[in-house]
């Protein structure tokens, strides 16, 4: 469907309320790890793992937003060039839950419909929950949003999520190339293709990784037919 030697790569946020777990799912997708200890995110980190969606390599970048007020401006900021966002909410934390409608909104707002799926996190705590099985699914409904509940300590249903929003995304993406849409775009909050040439991503202009105004469709020169360790692209910027 793309042509040869080109990569896709999407700008993943996951997004929610502080401590809901946010970081350590990332964590966890990324690098394979879990760690007990909480340590407030400061701004946005990002981590890159690639994956393979039928035949077709697919980066994701996921940029870990702190979900603590303070951070906001800088957050808000980064929303711009999504391409795809995880909501999350923690099995234990009420008010994580109640601010579920107001962190899509903004989504919403800052990057439009993106594909985005609803994540209650800490399953492995259900015990100690006050949130109803069937308030989460109604919200998820009301969202329309594809809802996943995670353990991202027990490490279940974290691939599933990735998986889900990097096959909704190609399939939207393939949507505009049979329509014959240009994949070259001039606008943040559409479907586009980012020139990934280069590996990592720190030596690039953030304007253009946050959906500065072009995305473009260019050959990865550094793309090899070796089949590399899921784990092995990770890195942390
Ligand atoms: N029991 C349990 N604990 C978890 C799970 N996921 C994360 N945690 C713990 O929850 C705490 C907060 O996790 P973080 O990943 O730092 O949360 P965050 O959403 O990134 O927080 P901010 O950076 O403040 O936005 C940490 O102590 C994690 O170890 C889970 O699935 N189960």
């Amino acid at each position: 469907m793309f042509e040869e030697d080109m990569e896709v790569a999407i700008k993943v946020v996951v997004i929610g309320n502080g401590a809901v777990g946010k970081s350590s799912m990332i964590q966890r997708y990324c690098k394979g790890i879990f760690t007990k200890d909480y340590k407030k995110t400061i701004g946005v980190d990002f981590l890159e793992r690639q994956i393979q969606i039928n035949d077709e390599d697919v980066r994701l970048m996921l940029w870990d937003t702190a979900g603590q007020e303070e951070f906001d401006a800088i957050t808000k900021a980064y929303y711009r060039g999504a391409q795809a966002c995880v909501l999350v909410f923690s099995t234990t934390d009420l008010e994580s839950f109640e601010a579920i409608p107001s962190w899509r909104e903004q989504v919403v707002a800052e990057v439009g419909d993106i594909p985005t799926v609803l994540v209650q996190n800490k399953i492995d705590l259900l015990d100690t929950t006050d949130i109803k099985n069937e308030e989460a699914e109604a919200l998820a409904k009301k969202l329309k949003l594809r809802f996943y509940r995670t353990s991202v300590k027990e490490d279940l249903n974290v691939n599933e999520v990735f998986k889900y929003l990097a096959d909704k995304y190609l399939q939207r993406l393939k949507q505009q190339t049979a329509e014959g849409t240009e994949a070259v775009h001039s606008s943040s909050n559409k479907i586009g293709v980012f020139n990934t040439a280069g590996g990592s991503h720190s030596g690039q202009k953030l304007s253009t990784l946050n959906g500065g105004d072009v995305i473009t469709l260019r050959p990865n020169k550094q793309r090899t037919k070796k089949t590399k360790s899921p784990l092995s692209s990770c890195n942390l910027l």
